[in-house]
């Protein structure tokens, strides 16, 4: 059965560095079974964002729940709905695929029995169950890819947060996992935010959310923003608008509940 509640809701978060408004009062929500990409050039926000969804930095202003639970008032239980696939690897390359998800499983407490049957399932359902045996080191970049998303998944989070994660794959390896990413959005058990900079990416996002500057630029459909940017290409869309941001303020959010 899906959850109705939001898998994460951002309300007005702001983080400053100093003078620099890295973030300023950012909104955001993805909803269970919602695939959504997180595109932002340079600068953006991105990185302080992530930091602040993982609970790596509490930001100056502002809320965030992850599965409900709000990550300052009760961060065990917003941690525990959180999934993470780093831009950068974090697999032990010199264990095994098994022996990383143990890891992982164990961290998150699970008992054995819970552990040994998640793990079987996660691995079945990303086509590696015959590389459980096999050092990480010696896997391709997409199967490395596919065990971390795995990793991801096994202590059963409400919201996945995936930063750049088809960074150093080839073309197939992106398409594998984007299509995995997109039957995990249609179980319908959890909710996605991909961030990414290449555009194509985001063609079979529910709904794209343009970062830039801090600020939330455009949140809804690719359908919607190529419209509002009165362009052809989903990718002259993303160009127009960080061309020429709209003020703040003028462009209201498409596709999404106040
Ligand atoms: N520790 C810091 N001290 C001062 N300014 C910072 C710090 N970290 C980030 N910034 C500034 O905050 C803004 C947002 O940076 P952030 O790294 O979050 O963006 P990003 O979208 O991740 O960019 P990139 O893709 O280049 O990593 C930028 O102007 C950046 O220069």
């Amino acid at each position: 059965m899906v959850s109705r509640e939001d898998a994460l809701r951002l309300r007005g978060v702001s983080k400053n560095y100093g003078p620099v408004k890295a973030l300023a009062g950012v909104d955001l929500t993805v909803r269970n079974g919602e695939f959504v990409v997180l595109l932002g050039p340079n600068g953006a926000g991105k990185s302080t964002l992530f930091q602040i969804l993982s609970g790596l930095f509490v930001p100056d202003a502002g809320e965030v729940l992850v599965g409900g639970f709000d990550m300052r008032r009760d961060p065990i239980s917003a941690l525990k709905r959180l999934g993470i696939v780093f831009q950068q690897s974090t697999l032990d390359l010199e264990l095994s695929v098994y022996a990383n998800l143990m890891f992982h499983a164990r961290l998150h407490g699970l008992p054995g029995s819970v552990a040994r049957e998640r793990i079987a399932s996660e691995m079945e359902r990303f086509g590696i169950a015959g590389l459980a045996r096999e050092t990480t080191r010696k896997l391709s970049g997409g199967n490395r890819r596919r065990v971390e998303l795995a990793r991801a998944l096994i202590h059963r989070p409400s919201f996945l947060l995936m930063d750049e994660a088809t960074v150093g794959l080839d073309p197939p390896s992106r398409r594998d996992l984007l299509a995995h990413v997109a039957r995990l959005r249609d179980e319908g058990q959890v909710g996605l935010l991909w961030s990414t900079h290449l555009v194509d990416e985001a063609s079979e996002a529910d709904r794209v959310v343009v970062l830039h500057r801090g600020r939330v630029l455009f949140d809804g459909t690719p359908r919607e923003m190529t419209a509002a940017a009165g362009e052809a290409e989903f990718g002259d869309a993303f160009m127009a608008m960080l061309a020429s941001p709209p003020e703040a303020g003028a462009r209201e959010p498409a596709g999404v509940a106040p």
